[in-house]
């Protein structure tokens, strides 16, 4: 029987196109919501619920999601690190995939992110740097802020090492610093490059989406891959069996 989602930030650019895949994979949007509608009111109906939406539309809907027992995809980014740590123990008591990036091709790019990092360590300066269309609400993305994450882990280096952008006299670059670059320009649906920089030489991992359906698919299949697991909070990692 095909999967009944409920679609938070459905009439958004992700919420679209979430809908145009959804028939193709044996899923259908059975309540299509946005801020102002009463998402209490739509969720008896539903198997799972999909969030693309705004930060501050997580906690509601999460809490909504515990009290009635339902699983969660949660694909909005933009949370502060405050918020995010109280969001992630209401979503643990849910079965829940939330991720920065449904794209296979951002899976494997934190995967090689992670590698390339503790083989090359601390003599090869490492900087992130990503780009997104003129109409994104925040910075840096969250394909950006997980790639930090798995650069500051493998380097067990601290949030205190990050340099969001850099100007004036900066000084020499310390070699336990991650640059991080927010680049925001016209319809660029979501490029991310990690760059290795060493004397003599350089290595850039670059991924670039074209096409949104890149993450509206990934999000339907952690969809149906959710429903019936344990809660817990799980990422596009487990859903692809790559963890
Ligand atoms: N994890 C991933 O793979 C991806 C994540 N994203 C993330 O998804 C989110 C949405 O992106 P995108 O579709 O481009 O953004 P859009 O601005 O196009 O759409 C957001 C939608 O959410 C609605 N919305 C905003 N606030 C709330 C709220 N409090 N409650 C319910 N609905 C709300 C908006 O309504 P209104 O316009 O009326 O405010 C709008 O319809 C962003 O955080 C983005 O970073 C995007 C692509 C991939
Ligand atoms: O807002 C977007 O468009 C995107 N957001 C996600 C992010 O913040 O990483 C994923 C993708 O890059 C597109």
């Amino acid at each position: 029987m095909s999967l009944k989602i409920l679609l938070n930030g459905a009439k958004g650019r992700m919420g679209q196109t979430i809908a145009s895949v959804a028939g193709s994979m044996d899923a259908t949007i059975t309540a299509a919501i946005d801020a102002g509608d009463n998402a209490a009111a739509h969720l008896a109906g539903c198997d799972v619920i999909i969030d693309f939406s705004g930060h501050q539309a997580t906690g509601p809907l999460l809490e909504l999601a515990v009290a009635h027992h339902k699983p969660i995809v949660i694909g909005t980014t933009g949370h502060g690190a405050e918020e995010k740590k109280r969001l992630l123990a209401l979503a643990a008591q849910v079965p829940c995939v939330w991720a920065g990036n449904f794209s296979v091709g951002v899976n494997l790019l934190f995967a090689l992110t992670r590698r390339a990092t503790a083989i090359l360590g601390a003599d090869y300066d490492t900087e992130v740097i990503e780009m997104h269309h003129r109409f994104k609400k925040d910075a840096p993305s969250g394909t950006a802020a997980r790639l930090l994450e798995i650069i500051l882990e493998e380097r067990k280096l601290t949030a205190a090492a990050l340099k969001h952008g850099r100007s004036g006299i900066t000084g020499e670059r310390s070699p336990n610093e991650v640059g991080v670059h927010a680049l925001r320009g016209g319809d660029v649906v979501g490029d991310h490059t990690v760059l290795f920089a060493a004397l003599g030489e350089r290595v850039e991992l670059t991924h670039k989406a074209s096409d949104r359906g890149i993450f509206a698919r990934g999000a339907v299949r952690a969809a149906h891959w959710v429903v019936g697991r344990p809660a817990g909070v799980y990422d596009m990692q487990d859903v692809l069996g790559l963890s």
